[in-house]
């Protein structure tokens, strides 16, 4: 593997424990707070500040084909793939107008769509054209699984000089409910059937069909899917791939990040298959419908902060999340102490 597992290290203990003590001298029952308290104490630690901020965010959208969508994995033809790569840029897709919303920058990066590059505007980072049917061949080769890891790092690499404060990865891919199943079904060793869902919207008969071609590939592939990097090649997609790349450099770079839904939750846990401590830089901002997405975040030990039932991907469901998160800094950073107010019993 040319690509690099990054050093990561845990966000400051210290700074977490000096967070928590604040918390307990706000004015207010201690805990009254609720799950807001903890959240804000990890931003701090991870953010190595007692003072969290979210003010600059950063979202990268990574868009790749799928050569199993030929296998009729999906609700809507390929092409869409490519065709909401443009909505993105030109602001009518449902990430961008949060992304509007919360004041974030958003950029979206062409890890491998079928065809030319997917629309100017977009960030270049292909990995390939589209992967293979991964029911006859492994999705992708070492160069392209590597190049694709890496163009999620220099997605990180631009966050940071932007000096954003949060990361946010979204993914555009259709059939890629169906890769990131057969990745969870790999990494977890379970059945198709408890991870393979309607996605975009495949009835109960397209479902079975869905479950059937995971099962082909976790046949095919059968003893090559030993590690994470390897079952990824054979699994995965450029955008899963480019997002993997994301999570780790930014826990090597001290990035807090927010995971999305079902795909981006089965690329955290690639991430932290590779390398344990980055686990320790992800929050998780919502579950999603689809129905997998429950067991990937109980094998991650994750407890989304809400369940609205989307099941969009593109990042929408951490974007949603956001304002929570700033009213947890807010409070955190702005409310008065017991000895500042001179309240009695803090
Ligand atoms: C118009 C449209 C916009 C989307 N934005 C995200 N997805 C989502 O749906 C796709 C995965 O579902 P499946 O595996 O069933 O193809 C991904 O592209 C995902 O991000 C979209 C899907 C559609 C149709
Ligand atoms: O939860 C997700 O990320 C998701 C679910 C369905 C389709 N696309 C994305």
């Amino acid at each position: 593997m040319s690509w690099k597992l990054p050093d990561i290290v845990s966000p400051s203990g210290d700074i977490f424990r000096q967070a928590l003590r604040r918390q307990t001298e706000l004015t207010k029952p201690p805990g009254s707070l609720g799950r807001l308290e903890n959240l804000a104490a990890r931003l701090a630690a991870m953010q190595g500040s007692g003072r969290p901020s979210l003010e600059r965010i950063w979202i990268s959208v990574f868009a790749g084909d799928h050569g199993v969508a030929e296998e009729g994995v999906s609700a809507f033809p390929q092409s869409v793939t490519r065709e909401m790569c443009r909505v993105f840029t030109a602001g009518g897709a449902a990430i961008s107008v949060l992304a509007r919303q919360i004041g974030a920058v958003l950029e979206v990066v062409d890890a491998g769509v079928a065809g030319p590059l997917a629309s100017p505007g977009l960030v270049d980072a292909r990995a390939g054209n589209g992967t293979a049917n991964f029911t006859r061949q492994p999705a992708m080769s070492e160069a392209q699984r590597d190049r694709a890891l890496a163009a999620g790092a220099e997605a990180v690499s631009r966050a940071k000089r932007y000096g954003a404060l949060l990361f946010i990865g979204g993914e555009m891919g259709i059939a890629n409910t169906t890769s990131a199943a057969a990745l969870a079904c790999a990494l977890l060793g379970v059945g198709p059937e408890r991870l393979a869902g309607p996605g975009t919207g495949l009835d109960g008969a397209g479902i079975r069909h869905k479950c059937e071609v995971i099962e082909t590939a976790l046949r095919v592939h059968g003893e090559a899917l030993r590690d994470p990097a390897e079952i990824l090649r054979h699994l995965g997609g450029f955008e899963i791939a480019a997002l993997t790349g994301a999570y780790l450099a930014a826990a090597a770079a001290s990035l807090p990040v927010l995971v999305d839904g079902f795909i981006t939750t089965v690329a955290a846990l690639l991430a932290v298959r590779m390398h344990p401590v980055c686990a320790e830089w992800f929050l998780y901002a919502h579950r999603s419908a689809e129905p997998g997405h429950r067991l990937v975040l109980e094998a991650l030990g994750a407890e989304p902060l809400i369940d609205l039932g989307m099941r969009l991907g593109e990042g929408s469901g951490a974007a949603v999340v956001v304002p929570l998160l700033r009213a947890a800094c807010a409070l955190h950073n702005e409310m008065a102490t017991f000895a500042e107010a001179g309240v009695s019993g803090g």
